[in-house]
């Protein structure tokens, strides 16, 4: 068995990943605040795989708890989703986001060393691609940002990448996602994040759950359709 501690795991991609690592014959192992997501995601998860991933509440920065439970559940490498995320909200709250996401992965990774545990996959964001304003964007062009939670992305994979020129038995690999979104055809799991919604994206799914919850706002839905269809074909 191999055991995948997923941090951040109870959100928007790390629950989509705890699925597949399961399907894939896995064990991860979830460990999240719960600033930004749900216990109840763990159900959902179990109705989707019939298996139920081991939930830990904590928080990344706890290094010494987290050098314990890589040992205790015997993880054999960690995918660390768990971060801030919101470019406007990183705005007004810099300190937030450096301390949650430069210091989490400091912490993440230091706990790692403390464990001997020497594989880590890192959520980035294609936001370190900047405005450099060349098209298309190769993989390998300098990053910049443009906003502090960018920073903290560029930051991140600076760390990660002078931890492993010190160190060759870290391995390590980054993810640069444009704009996820979406949910499991299940309808189970998908971006939710409790109270308001802190990007486009998740602001519009947020507001179709809500709407298809309540039959009353889906007619709604269904008639500015049909409206907007006959505003189409009249044109
Ligand atoms: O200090 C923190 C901050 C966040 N979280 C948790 O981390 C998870 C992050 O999940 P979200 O649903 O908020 O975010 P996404 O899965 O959509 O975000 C992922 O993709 C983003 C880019 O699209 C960022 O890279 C982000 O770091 C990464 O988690 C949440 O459960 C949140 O509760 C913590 O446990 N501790």
């Amino acid at each position: 068995m191999t055991n995948i501690l997923l941090t951040g795991g109870t959100g928007y991609i790390g629950s989509h990943t705890a699925v597949s690592l399961i399907q894939a014959g896995m064990v991860p192992v979830l460990l999240d605040s719960l600033v930004n997501s749900s216990a109840v995601v763990v159900d959902r998860i179990e109705q989707i795989t019939s298996i139920r991933p081991v939930l830990i509440q904590a928080d990344v920065r706890e290094t010494e708890r987290l050098a314990h439970i890589f040992i205790e559940h015997e993880i054999d490498a960690a995918i660390h989703f768990s971060a801030l995320k919101a470019v406007g909200e990183s705005v007004q709250q810099p300190l937030a986001y450096y301390d949650n996401n430069v210091s989490g992965l400091i912490s993440v990774l230091q706990a790692m060393k403390k464990a001997e545990v020497r594989h880590i996959v890192l959520s980035s964001s294609a936001t370190v691609y900047g405005e450099h304003g060349q098209s298309p964007t190769s993989e390998d062009a300098p990053l910049s940002a443009t906003n502090p939670y960018g920073q903290t992305k560029v930051m991140m994979e600076r760390i990660a990448a002078d931890v492993a020129s010190s160190d060759a038995s870290l391995r390590y690999a980054m993810l640069r996602y444009f704009n996820p979104v979406g949910a499991h055809p299940s309808g189970l799991i998908g971006e939710h994040p409790p109270g308001v919604p802190n990007n486009l994206m998740s602001y519009v799914s947020k507001s179709l759950w809500a709407c298809v919850k309540n039959s009353l706002y889906l007619a709604m839905i269904m008639t500015l359709a049909t409206v907007r269809a006959s505003v189409i074909t009249s044109m």
